[in-house]
């Protein structure tokens, strides 16, 4: 089942084009990386995915709904079932990281138990600290913990790794694929880390030039003859 098909998508930030045909899909369990280099616009095509961002044409289905033709209800539908790690904003500042984790499983009605979380996210030492006073890093790990507190169909990342130490990658990819395996939920991600695409996703997309240059399985990539998708990406992207 597609979970999402983008057919010939366009976006321009003035005469900046940035996206100039994408095609791509993301079926039921798959993880896929979106990989090309700075500002090669995957942020922009996830943030179109996230619905937080309007495109100029083309068409994106999410859950088979074109998302152009919802209302602000049926968008509302769609956005339930995604979960996508935002930027922490002002409103974090006077909330611990166990009251932040409580908020948000209240607010998603999530069944997921917090001390589960706080386990698996190695948060115990920070359950009582502001969020605000938290370093980069683990500001990114209670944000993470927070888009798997409502167990989403679609989880929509923008480089989940970026900053983080080996361990804690390790720790979020055991979650990422521990939660696939578990409830079949599909993750699209961005990063700059091909070691974790080779190791991690199912499908990879090459962003180059405003189209999907490469679009394939990572397997079908390795057996056309790639020693590693870090060649792969080197042989494809000029700088
Ligand atoms: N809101 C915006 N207004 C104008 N231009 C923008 C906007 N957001 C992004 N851009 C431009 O669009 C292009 C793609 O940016 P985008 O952030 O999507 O790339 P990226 O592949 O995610 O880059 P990186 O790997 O550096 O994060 C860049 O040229 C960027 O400057």
């Amino acid at each position: 089942m597609a979970i999402v098909r983008v057919n010939q998508l366009k976006k321009a930030y003035g005469v900046n084009k940035v996206l100039r045909g994408i095609d791509f899909t993301a079926q039921a369990g798959e993880i896929i990386g979106v990989i090309g280099k700075n500002g090669a616009g995957k942020s922009t095509f996830l943030e179109i995915l996230m619905t937080l961002k309007p495109y100029d044409e083309g068409n994106v289905l999410m859950f088979d709904k074109e998302l152009r033709t919802l209302s602000q209800h049926q968008l509302e539908d769609v956005r339930k079932q995604i979960s996508v790690v935002l930027q922490p904003t002002q409103f974090y500042k006077t909330l611990k990281v166990v009251e932040l984790l409580n908020l948000f499983k209240a607010y998603y009605k999530s069944p997921i138990n917090i001390e589960k979380i706080i386990v698996d996210f190695k948060l115990e030492p920070y359950r009582k600290k502001y969020f605000d006073k938290l370093s980069g890093g683990w500001k990114q790990i209670v944000s993470l913990a927070i888009a798997f507190l409502s167990e989403p169909k679609l989880l929509i990342l923008d480089e989940p790794t970026t900053g983080l130490d080996p361990h804690m990658r390790n720790m979020l990819w055991t979650y990422i694929t521990d939660y696939n395996n578990r409830t079949g939920g599909t993750v699209i991600l961005t990063t700059h880390n091909m070691d974790e695409v080779e190791l991690y996703c199912d499908k990879v997309m090459l962003l180059n030039n405003g189209v999907g240059e490469t679009f394939d399985t990572t397997k079908r990539i390795l057996d056309s003859g790639y020693k590693s998708i870090h060649d792969f990406y080197l042989s494809k992207v000029s700088i």
